[in-house]
């Protein structure tokens, strides 16, 4: 049998057991299709390979308080191993939490698991994602995400609710997976010396560094289950691909036209804005293909979605109709979409980039993806049958690709992270049981950034949480979008930030088809603000309110209805929050220049100065940036403003600006912006 060194670390530990077959640049040559069985639940649990592991598993699960199973995609780790420990009375004195680092996972998994237990969803099996709780009294499976078991753990660190948590896709290593290891590490431990029902932890994963996972969790034993049900042929590019959207395209209309029409096809790309470019190039193309290559459905999936959109992915297509999902890496772990034989990977992700050193700002960046991802996106074919993954990229760019996607946490500002620590009750961050720790400069530099926010102040060389802090920490976002929305009770703005706040959640609102650019800019003008694309953006929402979301209102507006209903339901519960501390809600009507000024006190850390040259800097951190042309200051060029985020591509672009007064600034940070500018007042 062929031996692959690149092959995923489950195959590593089993020499001999070969999952994937390799046959190189033999694009075009498909499996003859199979018969179009219907094989019961029943009959589909027993088939999967982790089936005839499962006595072992289970006797060896029980004596265990801490195990690493590693198994290949698609072996049944997520979908079984919660209901034989359910079905072994495992855990049966609380819940069985299983964590995902996405939401689609969690719902879509929680769906599969109550049909396969032939129970109404939400009741024996749940979910619990950011905006929504599918739980009963009677759930004793839950699927949730890593954020949400890290929100119950501030209300009860022990998490007294759990006997088992599987943390499911641990190679992910996302920002809120990371702490939530160090959390039920603690939960474990405390849960122990107190005599409590103990906590048994399951970390699980295709692909990941088994070593480093079990030396933190305890010297954990590791479980291999060997085996995948189908093979999946992955085939490389002959040459570098200088564009990766364009051989995409190729590669979706070569099998289009070649392979059955009930084989979908599952293309892994890095955003919104490419993904709708592509499905309507798909869609216009596809328009024009001679009838016998058959009708093709593209639908889009991407994180700022609408659930109900998202979850869309899961449905057949119409009979004699393709599949074409373009998806971000959201689809890359844990899903199985039923009918999917092909994936296409262009290698590309758009990811956080954060150095404190350097630019001391969290940038969003296109990048390879790691080895893990590739892998997980491979597995994504497969599932229900044999399949196929065309990667985009020769093997050698495969071979120089990193084995495992950097921890988020080395990657990103950790503002929000120590924040929620330091809610949690745990008081020296620096001295978390993290499992790679984060620089001591990115720590510093985000204690510095919640100090300026006023969340923390330093004590006898301690840094302690402020009433604030623990007001900000209410909310489930980013330590400065929480401020701005406390802050605007004082301005009296607070349902027009509570507005904006929710349209900066959502990807965006906007539709912008570039064959239509003229009259995109013809009606976007009615609500363009000279004040910035925060107000531009508010305008805009003000109006669709005011139509009640009317469709056709949204279709002439180029405004994406869907995620308008998002907003809508982001704000509700932002408003509860608002709520239950008390904090005053209030418009401001038409004189808007409050919010603005708001806006400033609330993001002041990233504001950007005209230079003379007509270029900006970023205040903060003196790096340049530039005004990215979707924004509606981009001609204008105004002395202050303050901006959402920055994107790296050929330059560094601020997104998503307001237009602020220097005094203004200066008012919300006298003393620091007196230290890094030597600002005066006009
Ligand atoms: N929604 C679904 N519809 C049809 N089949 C499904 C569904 N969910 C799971 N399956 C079947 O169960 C198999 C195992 O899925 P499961 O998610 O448990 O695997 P896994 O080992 O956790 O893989 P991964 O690491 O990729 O998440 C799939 O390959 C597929 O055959």
């Amino acid at each position: 049998m062929p031996h692959d060194p690149d092959l995923p670390p489950a195959k590593k530990f089993k020499p001999g057991s070969v999952f994937f077959r390799l046959e190189k640049n033999k694009p075009g040559m498909l499996l003859p299709r199979k018969g179009n069985v219907t094989t019961p639940i029943e009959v589909q649990r027993k088939q999967l390979p982790i089936y005839h592991a499962r006595t072992r598993l289970v006797n060896e699960l029980r004596q265990l308080h801490n195990a690493i199973v590693i198994g290949e995609t698609g072996s049944g780790k997520t979908t079984q191993i919660p209901q034989y420990l359910f079905e072994a009375g495992i855990g049966r004195q609380g819940l069985i939490a299983i964590t995902q680092p996405r939401r689609v996972a969690a719902i879509s998994l929680a769906a599969r698991v109550s049909e396969e237990k032939r129970t109404q969803l939400g009741k024996l099996v749940g979910y619990t994602v950011r905006f929504e709780d599918v739980t009963s009294p009677e759930t004793k499976l839950k699927f949730m995400t890593d954020g949400m078991l890290l929100r119950e753990a501030i209300g009860d660190p022990m998490l007294l609710r759990y006997t088992v948590v599987v943390l499911d896709e641990a190679h992910e290593r996302t920002v809120h997976t990371d702490v939530l290891f160090g959390v039920v590490k603690s939960a474990q431990r405390r849960r122990r010396e107190l005599n409590k029902i103990p906590l048994k932890v399951i970390v699980m994963s295709a692909t990941m560094d088994v070593d480093l996972f079990s030396e933190y969790f305890n010297k954990s034993p590791v479980l291999y289950l060997e085996g995948r049900q189908h093979p999946i042929q992955i085939y490389y590019t002959k040459q570098p691909q200088s564009d990766y959207l364009q051989a995409a395209l190729v590669s979706v209309f070569q099998i289009h036209q070649e392979a059955p029409q009930s084989h979908d096809i599952l293309v892994f790309m890095t955003g919104q804005e490419e993904i709708e470019a592509l499905a309507r190039t798909c869609r216009d193309i596809a328009k024009h293909l001679p009838d016998s290559c058959g009708p093709m459905v593209v639908i889009p999936l991407y994180a700022s979605l609408p659930p109900a959109q998202q979850l869309r992915v899961f449905q057949p297509a119409p009979k004699g109709c393709r599949k074409v999902i373009l998806a971000t890496n959201i689809a890359e772990t844990s899903v199985t979409i039923s009918g999917i034989k092909y994936v296409i990977d262009t290698g590309m992700v758009k990811a956080k980039r954060f150095n404190p050193g350097e630019s001391g700002l969290e940038v969003l960046a296109v990048q390879r993806v790691s080895k893990a991802q590739a892998w997980q996106r491979a597995g994504r074919a497969g599932r229900e049958d044999a399949g196929f993954c065309y990667r985009l990229y020769t093997e050698q760019e495969f071979d120089n690709l990193i084995p495992t996607t950097v921890p988020e946490i080395q990657r990103c500002n950790l503002a929000g992270v120590m924040l929620q620590l330091m809610a949690l009750g745990i008081p020296d961050v620096m001295n978390f049981d993290f499992m790679s720790k984060p620089s001591p400069e990115a720590v510093r530099s985000a204690v510095e950034h919640l100090e300026l926010l006023g969340a923390v102040e330093r004590k006898d060389a301690q840094v302690l949480l402020t009433a604030l802090g623990k007001r900000m920490a209410s909310f489930p976002l980013e330590p400065r979008y929480a401020k701005t929305i406390l802050l605007s009770a004082d301005f009296s703005c607070s349902e027009e930030i509570l507005s904006i706040v929710s349209l900066l959640s959502v990807d965006t609102v906007l539709f912008n088809p570039s064959a239509r650019r003229d009259e995109v800019l013809a009606a976007r003008k009615k609500f363009t603000s000279s004040e910035g694309d925060h107000m531009t953006l508010l305008n805009i929402y003000r109006a669709f309110k005011k139509v009640g979301g009317n469709k056709e209102w949204c279709r002439e507006n180029f405004v994406n209805s869907r995620n308008m209903g998002l907003v809508k339901d982001v704000q509700a519960q932002l408003r509860e929050i608002c709520l239950k501390l008390n904090l005053k809600l209030e418009s401001c009507g038409a004189d808007t220049g409050n919010v603005r000024r708001c806006l400033a006190h609330g993001m002041f850390i990233n504001a950007a100065e005209l230079q003379p040259d007509g270029s900006y800097l970023a205040l903060d951190t003196h790096q340049a940036v530039a005004i990215h042309p979707s924004s509606v200051l981009f001609q204008a060029k105004p002395a202050y403003v303050v901006f959402n985020e920055l994107l790296h591509t050929s330059r560094c672009y601020m997104r998503d600006l307001c237009l602020v007064d220097a005094d203004w600034l200066l008012d919300a940070a006298p003393e620091y912006f007196g230290r890094k500018l030597h600002l005066t007042r006009s």
